[in-house]
């Protein structure tokens, strides 16, 4: 007997949401109160206008009844929702006398919050506002003197440092943060405080609620609450002794509030291209009578100029089916996905020891150091690497210019996968192409993900068998030096482990220091 799934109830306020749909782009010199300064800065970042998006975010949060409602935002994969929240934010703060930590944008990982980092770098400085990021890319020394300002002590007099806490501010008045690092300083950085903020946006939102990272975001609502709400009153006491007289609307608000309720509010804003209706999980979030903003009716929506096609293979002739394709790309930049880390790292192999395919092919995975990631995404998008494999650590929110093809090497396992990496390519506006290399009996089960996206048709696209038999020699003794690279890897890395193991042993504190 067939057993039917139950579905979630949907919040009633998400049953009439803001079709985003109904805005136009808009000229930046016809954006109603738009500081000339932003307007320069846009200029200069090359945008000429406000994408439908940003136009609907826009009109929700600058001019009468701004920000009255805390807005959950679903659009598609490179519509533009990372100006959407920092303009409005930027905008609002502008107008700050005093510098302190207003606003916090949270990221699931280091390279997106870095990529998001340089959109308020952009045009946060044109209205004297700083920005800061804490990511855990440098040690957490470099991070806190970047982020908390020290008093200038006068020659010949020292300081207790337990004596000038009081002094401690904040250096910049937005910080840009991966829940991880983001803990770190609320637990031990002197002078790092949240009673000031104002905004607090959650970007990616599905995959941040889906990992509790430490609790990070009751903590965050929990500082952030009047003294009245709050869980935590020795944080709060610990805060308050810590940051001395500063006084801001919002501290003030914070410490008298209305109702058990701090006012002004905390803003919130939450952004995804796959945003969770679980009602369980955006409860997490504490949502203030929220304002959901949604491209046309579908749940799921793939960009206007994305063309979808499926490359059916069979599985031990999937690495010559996609050398074949490669090659029919030439040197367009292109993104193939796997399902594992491994085999990640594998099939990057196999491409290398492929012979000399006039294209640079490259690895990018979670298996793989940050410092490495950093590099290979550098150099991809310079353009000096064409081709990335990657686990689906790429396939979030990552916004490289020029990708024109993403290639599913494994098919992903649910829509919203197959949409966020599907979504590295025609962004902006642009056209791009995505293949997913399917064996035939996944094909039934690839249309029916596909048709929760409103894509009901997936074209086929063929290599010509002469393509595929041309390269049956060359992936047979690439397959060999496979083996080989393998073995020797797998021994390396046994030799290493034992040495370690040997060092572990006869110097635990050495091994913690390193
Ligand atoms: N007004 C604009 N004019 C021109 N280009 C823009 C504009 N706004 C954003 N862009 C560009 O569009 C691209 C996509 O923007 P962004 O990364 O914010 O998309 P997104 O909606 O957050 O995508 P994802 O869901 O994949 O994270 C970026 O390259 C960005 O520079």
């Amino acid at each position: 007997m067939e057993v039917k799934k139950r579905s979630t109830p949907i919040l009633p306020w998400m049953r009439s949401p803001v079709d985003v749909n109904q805005f136009e782009a808009c000229a930046l010199n016809l954006v109603p109160c738009l500081d000339p300064r932003l307007e320069v800065a846009l200029d200069k970042m090359g945008f000429s206008s406000l994408f439908p998006v940003q136009v609907a975010v826009w009109q929700e949060t600058i001019g009468p009844g701004a920000f009255e409602r805390d807005l959950c935002i679903n659009s598609p994969t490179g519509s533009g929702k990372t100006l959407a929240y920092a303009l409005p934010i930027v905008q609002k703060l502008s107008t700050r006398s005093v510098k302190c930590l207003r606003a916090l944008v949270v990221l699931p990982t280091r390279d997106l919050a870095l990529q998001v980092k340089e959109v308020f770098a952009a045009i946060a400085p044109a209205v004297g506002l700083s920005v800061g990021l804490a990511v855990g890319q440098s040690s957490i020394a470099d991070e806190i003197s970047e982020l908390i300002k020290r008093p200038k002590l006068e020659a010949g007099i020292c300081y207790d440092p337990e004596d000038v806490t009081c002094e401690l501010q904040s250096s910049v008045d937005i910080l840009v943060a991966t829940p991880g690092r983001l803990m770190d300083h609320i637990n031990s950085t002197k002078g790092f405080t949240l009673e000031h903020l104002c905004y607090l946006v959650v970007d990616e939102t599905d995959r941040l609620l889906r990992e509790a990272y430490q609790s990070w975001l009751p903590t965050v609502l929990q500082l952030t609450q009047s003294n009245e709400e709050s869980l935590f009153p020795l944080a709060n006491s610990f805060l308050s002794s810590t940051f001395g007289s500063l006084k801001t609307i919002r501290r003030c608000g914070v410490e008298r509030g209305f109702k058990g309720k701090s006012h002004p509010r905390l803003v919130k804003m939450v952004l995804s291209a796959t945003l969770t209706q679980d009602p369980s999980k955006l409860a997490q979030l504490n949502l203030h009578h929220p304002l959901l903003m949604t491209t046309g009716k579908r749940r799921y929506q793939l960009p206007e100029k994305l063309e979808s096609y499926k490359l059916i293979c069979e599985s031990n002739l999937r690495p010559l089916y996609l050398v074949a394709l490669l090659q029919e790309l030439g040197e367009e930049k292109c993104i193939v996905f796997t399902s594992s880390t491994e085999s990640t790292h594998r099939l990057c192999m196999l491409l290398n020891l492929f012979g000399d395919l006039g294209i640079k092919i490259k690895e990018y995975s979670g298996l793989q150091r940050q410092s490495r990631r950093s590099k290979t995404l550098k150099s991809f998008r310079e353009g000096k690497v064409q081709v990335l494999v990657s686990s689906d650590a790429m396939t979030r929110g990552m916004d490289v210019q020029g990708v024109r093809n993403v290639i599913n090497y494994d098919i992903p396992a649910y829509i919203k996968t197959y949409i966020h990496r599907a979504g590295r390519t025609a962004r902006a506006g642009q056209a791009g192409r995505c293949f997913t290399l399917l064996h035939k009996y996944e094909v039934k089960r690839f249309k029916k993900m596909l048709q929760k996206a409103d894509n009901e048709s997936v074209p086929h696209y063929s290599v010509p068998s002469s393509s595929i038999e041309s390269l049956r020699a060359a992936y047979n003794s690439a397959l060999g030096k496979l083996k080989e690279t393998v073995e020797s890897e797998a021994s390396r890395k046994r030799k290493f482990g034992s040495k370690f193991l040997k060092l572990s042993r006869t110097k635990p504190t050495d091994r913690r220091k390193g």
